[in-house]
């Protein structure tokens, strides 16, 4: 009997819908079966305890506290080495890891997490939120480092606009604006060989900082301003944003002594958190002002911040959610387009083949974006998907799972955090053909016929109810961005070949050094 259960299930995981999933769960519950029979967590392989990982494991920007460039070094071997399952026990003061390499696999905890997800995360943010400023935040402190009934509380607040296409399809034209204006001041920073400054990435960080304002704050914060004074409001938010980004990782990775007592660098973590707030609170409140002299109010009119501020009296949601959004939202696109724009330059074929299209669908290159002109991207959207898949900008996600569970055999107990190593999965033979090589078209429907392409081995926006809650408005900012530079310039790079490097993120580790031809119109 507990054989043919077992077989059973195997057939409704392997089944990819819903309803399945869900005729599967009304039917049987393998998983006390399983639980039964299965091989205990002791039996799971993996190395003995590594003294080295001992205080470097936490990282891992948006999805945990693991140290990234070990995580991702580790984890190919880790497969390599042990195979599907491997577990990395004995870390001092915390559950143990479980990599986890099998999509099917992968696919049955995703959608067996239930409606609050746990996704461990950024301890320090964790302490701001929840200890430091407890007072500003209370009950409902955003999504990020939230978790249990107070994060579906907010997520389900905030959700439906953030996601809603027609409020992002409205953000088409202010994000088509700001970027004219970068892709002029990459006119005025190119040098005399037509190339970008060294610290090109840098200015990508200011494009998206302008942009994620214009989203989650209504405003315009200036960042691209070629002559910035030091203490202007857009320097210093792109000073508290650097030093922000930069600290997490050395405040996480190192011992984390500001558990304990406040360290220079802790000190100036929470002073720049405070100023984040602060920026939030401003332009938001500006925000309700606006509002508030709206005559009539037309929902299909308002911004995002203004749909949140129309439904919620207190502006608090409004201030914490542009918080969220501001601080998981400017590195991950930044990193991502940087690393967009390298696969680009390198690969002048597939480049053309992006020009080809854009010409086509924008003979014009002065005309304006619109939704529709977007949708017919399709070798632009599937460009950035292969980009994801080998070179995923966040290497993994991953799980604390909340009840026992059955994986791969084995019983593993509730508590354990699962990693799910996307940046292996994404490559991996069974789950993807010709997983070596760089092929676009797998990700379009008029080819998709040809290629093997597991939909869970390369998720770059994570899955379910916690998924990316910015994807959206990520996939436009890019779109855009491409769509206005490679329809007008092509873009090449004549220096050293850059390697891959997981600070935290994974991206090129050098200096951008695009060289910008103008294209005849
Ligand atoms: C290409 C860029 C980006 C990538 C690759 C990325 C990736 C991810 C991933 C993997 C997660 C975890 C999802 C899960 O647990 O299933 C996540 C969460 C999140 N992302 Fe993004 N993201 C990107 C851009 C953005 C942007 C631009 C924003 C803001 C506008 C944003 C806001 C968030 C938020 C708020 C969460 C937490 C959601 C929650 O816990 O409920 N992301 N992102």
């Amino acid at each position: 009997m507990s054989n043919k259960i077992a077989r059973l299930s195997h057939i409704a995981i392997r089944h990819r819908s819903q309803t399945a999933l869900t005729s599967h769960h009304a039917i049987i519950n393998p998983q006390t079966e399983n639980l039964e029979t299965a091989k205990p967590y002791s039996e799971i392989p993996g190395p003995k305890p590594i003294p080295i990982l001992g205080n470097t494991w936490r990282l891992l920007p948006i999805v945990g506290q693991y140290d990234v460039s070990d995580v991702a070094k580790l984890s190919s071997l880790f497969y390599k080495e042990y195979g599907k399952i491997v577990k990395l026990s004995g870390l001092v003061g915390r559950p143990d890891l479980l990599f986890i390499y099998d999509a099917d696999e992968i696919e049955k905890i995703y959608r067996r997490e239930g409606p609050t997800p746990f996704r461990p995360s950024m301890p320090c943010l964790v302490k701001y939120k929840s200890d430091i400023r407890k007072n500003f935040f209370g009950e409902l402190a955003g999504v990020v480092g939230v978790h249990g009934e107070p994060w579906r509380e907010f997520r389900t607040k905030v959700q439906k606009p953030i996601l809603q296409l027609r409020t992002v399809k409205k953000y088409i034209e202010p994000i088509e604006v700001v970027t004219k204006d970068f892709i002029q001041r990459m006119l005025e920073m190119k040098d005399e060989n037509n190339e970008m400054p060294g610290d090109f990435d840098n200015e990508i960080h200011k494009w998206s900082l302008e942009c994620i304002g214009r989203v989650s704050l209504d405003v315009r914060l200036g960042c691209l301003d070629p002559n910035l004074s030091p203490d202007s409001e857009p320097q210093k938010i792109i000073d508290a944003a650097k030093y922000a980004l930069r600290n997490i990782a050395i405040l996480e990775l190192r011992f984390p002594f500001w558990r304990y007592f406040p360290t220079p660098i802790w000190t100036r973590y929470v002073k720049n958190m405070d100023y984040f707030i602060e920026i939030c609170m401003k332009h938001i409140d500006a925000a309700m002002e606006r509002l508030k002299t709206k005559t009539v109010i037309d929902e299909k009119e308002l911004s995002l911040v203004e749909r949140i501020l129309a439904n919620e009296p207190d502006p608090k949601t409004a201030y914490i959610l542009a918080l969220d959004l501001i601080l998981v939202g400017i590195d991950t696109i930044s990193m991502a387009v940087c690393s967009i724009l390298y696969q680009l330059a390198t690969r002048p074929e597939q480049q053309e083949k992006l020009y080809q299209e854009l010409k086509k669908i924008i003979p014009d290159p002065n005309v304006a974006l619109d939704a529709q002109k977007l949708d017919q991207m399709v070798f632009l959207k599937a460009f950035i998907k292969e980009v994801f898949r080998v070179y995923s900008t966040v290497i993994g996600n991953g799980r604390t799972l909340q009840e026992d569970m059955v994986l791969l055999g084995y019983r593993v107990p509730k508590g354990v955090q699962v990693v799910f190593p996307t940046l292996v999965t994404g490559s991996m033979e069974e789950y993807v053909s010709e997983p070596d090589k760089f092929i676009p078209e797998r990700w379009m429907k008029s080819e998709s016929e040809k290629y093997n392409l597991h939909s869970f081995a390369s998720l770059p926006y994570g899955y379910g109810a916690r998924m990316c809650l910015g994807r959206r408005f990520a996939d436009l900012e890019m779109q855009v961005l491409l769509a206005k530079l490679i329809r007008s310039y092509k873009l090449e790079y004549h220096h050293r070949p850059l390697e891959y490097k997981v600070t935290f993120m994974y991206a090129p580790d050098g200096d951008l050094r695009f060289k910008m031809v103008k294209r005849d119109e």
